[in-house]
Parts: C-alpha cells; sequence; structure tokens
C-alpha cells in the first residue's frame, strides 16, 4: 500500500474546467496521483473520466486549469519539452487500438522506433521482452490482432504500453469486454506490474472487483469534480447518493464479499 500521508504527487491537476459547448463536464476539477500507486477513477456514465483522461495526458487542452507533470506544467512547456515528458505516460484505451495490418511485435516496436529511433532489430527484440513482460507466449509476437483472444489483445495492449518504459500507466476500462476471469487476471497482471516496475496507475474503471483487488485509492467523479479521493473504504463511507447506490447496491456488496481484506 502506498504511504499517501508524505510522498509528492507525480500529477497535480488544479483547478481542471472542461466544457464541450454550453455543457461543463468538469468545474474546478483537482486530483493529484501518487507514485506507485494505482488509482481508481469511477463515477456515472458521462461524469467525464475519459475527457479528465484525456486531457492529463495533453490529447485535450483544458479551457482552464492546469495539469503539472513532475511539477512540470505541461502547457508552459516546449513542444520538445512536452513530448519527453509525454513519454512518461502509457496509455491504453478502452478499444485496445493496435494496428491491425501489423503483428504484436510491430505494434510494440512501432513507439520505440518512432520515438527514441530505435533500429528494427532491436526494436523488435525490446518487443518480444515486452510480450513476455506481460504474460503473453512468446509466439503471440508474430501473430496479428485479429488472430489473439480478446484478452492476449489487452494484453498486447498494454505491452505497446509498457514500450517506452512509462512512469505512468493510463487504462481506460481495461477490463470491459472480458470474462470474470479473464478480467481478475487482468487485474492482477496490473498490480504485479505496478510493484515490479514502480509505475502509478489511472485507472478508469466500472468494475468494481479491480477496485476491491488492485486499487490503493478510488477517486469518485460527480457534479463536475473530483468528489473524494480516498481509501476504498473510506470512500464507500461517503455520504452521496451515487457513492452509496455503486458501493452498498447488490453489486458492490458482491464485490465486497468477495474480497473482505481490501480497504482495510
Ligand atoms: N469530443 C467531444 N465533443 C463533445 N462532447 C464530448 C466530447 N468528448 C466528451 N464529451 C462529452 O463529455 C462528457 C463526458 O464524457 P466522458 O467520455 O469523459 O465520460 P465518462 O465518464 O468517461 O463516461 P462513460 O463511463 O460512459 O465512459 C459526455 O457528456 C460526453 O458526451
Amino acid at each position: 500500500m502506498v504511504n499517501t500521508t508524505v510522498a509528492k504527487p507525480i500529477v497535480e491537476v488544479r483547478g481542471l474546467v472542461n466544457r464541450f459547448g454550453k455543457q461543463t463536464v468538469h468545474d474546478n476539477l483537482d486530483l493529484d496521483i501518487m507514485p506507485r500507486e494505482v488509482l481508481g477513477v469511477v463515477g456515472g456514465s458521462g461524469t467525464g473520466k475519459s475527457v479528465l483522461l484525456r486531457s492529463i495526458v495533453g490529447l485535450r487542452r483544458p479551457n482552464a486549469g492546469s495539469v503539472k507533470v513532475f511539477g512540470q506544467d505541461l502547457q508552459t512547456l516546449s513542444e520538445e519539452e512536452r513530448s519527453l515528458q509525454e513519454r512518461r505516460f502509457g496509455v491504453l484505451f478502452q478499444s485496445g487500438a493496435l494496428f491491425s495490418s501489423l503483428t504484436v511485435a510491430e505494434n510494440i516496436a512501432l513507439p520505440l522506433i518512432e520515438h527514441i529511433g530505435l533500429s528494427r532489430r532491436d526494436a523488435n527484440h525490446l518487443a518480444r521482452m515486452k510480450v513476455m513482460l506481460t504474460g503473453l507466449p512468446p509466439e503471440a509476437a508474430d501473430k496479428y490482432p485479429s488472430m489473439l483472444s480478446g484478452g492476449m489483445v489487452k494484453r498486447a495492449a498494454l505491452a505497446r504500453a509498457l514500450a517506452l518504459d512509462p512512469d505512468i500507466l493510463f487504462l481506460d476500462e481495461p477490463t470491459a469486454g472480458l470474462d470474470p476471469i479473464g478480467a481478475a487476471a487482468f487485474d492482477q497482471l496490473i498490480r504485479t506490474l505496478c510493484d515490479a516496475l514502480g509505475l502509478s496507475v489511472f485507472l478508469v474503471t466500472h468494475d468494481l472487483d479491480t477496485l476491491y483487488a488492485i486499487c490503493d485509492r478510488v477517486a469518485v467523479l460527480s457534479q463536475k469534480r473530483v468528489l473524494v479521493a480516498d481509501t476504498l473504504e473510506r470512500v464507500a463511507q461517503t455520504d452521496d447518493t451515487w457513492v452509496q447506490d455503486y458501493f452498498h447496491g447488490p453489486r458492490g456488496r458482491a464485490a465486497a464479499y468477495q474480497h473482505p481484506a481490501a480497504g482495510e
């Protein structure tokens, strides 16, 4: 477990505002991501979890507010400095987003060739190591995404997100579409990688089992901001209708029953 009282955040979001036309999605939102933590981000549909992820990784310029990564405000950096900082992010979108015309190894090698100028041979070698790191069999490296199961595609996409040895991994609903056993295995893989590689993980999810199984803290998006970000146990006690329905409804009770030690 992470001791959040002494460590300095590696990402600090302050006063974030995001609007689309007349719709305000975030209004003065604050959030910290701590080193080596798995932070679960939850909230009702449309509360802006994906928009928050996109704002942090620099895919969306917020209407107001700041995002500091390792103490540096991304918006004030030069293009080159910004690209260096952004390399510290590994992102896994819901769709997996692998190139279908490239093999798994080629998909992983691509950022290594494009961003750090590795030779094709070295990139291919490293790509194969990432394949193994995510628990895929070595032969998966030479397969095309369409030849893999849903769970294997997720692992391959995770391997690509890890290609540049990021400090922070951003995952948008990584277990969506997986069967419960595949989802639990993927959760454990994320926890293992976080602990072994010292990664921080920002994990958007609807999956209560994921929260109970691997998250150090949980941030709840509600009312256009982060309503609470704390241990699961404290978050579940928050006096808010959505939180109460989510954590203490039938699915929440079932997840708590499955993971009795979580949040203690
Ligand atoms: N590019 C865009 N243009 C217009 N509106 C957008 C855009 N991107 C997001 N939105 C709106 O912002 C709101 C938040 O979207 P977002 O995808 O972040 O929600 P979410 O919390 O991730 O939802 P879900 O849990 O359903 O995936 C939604 O109302 C969405 O329609």
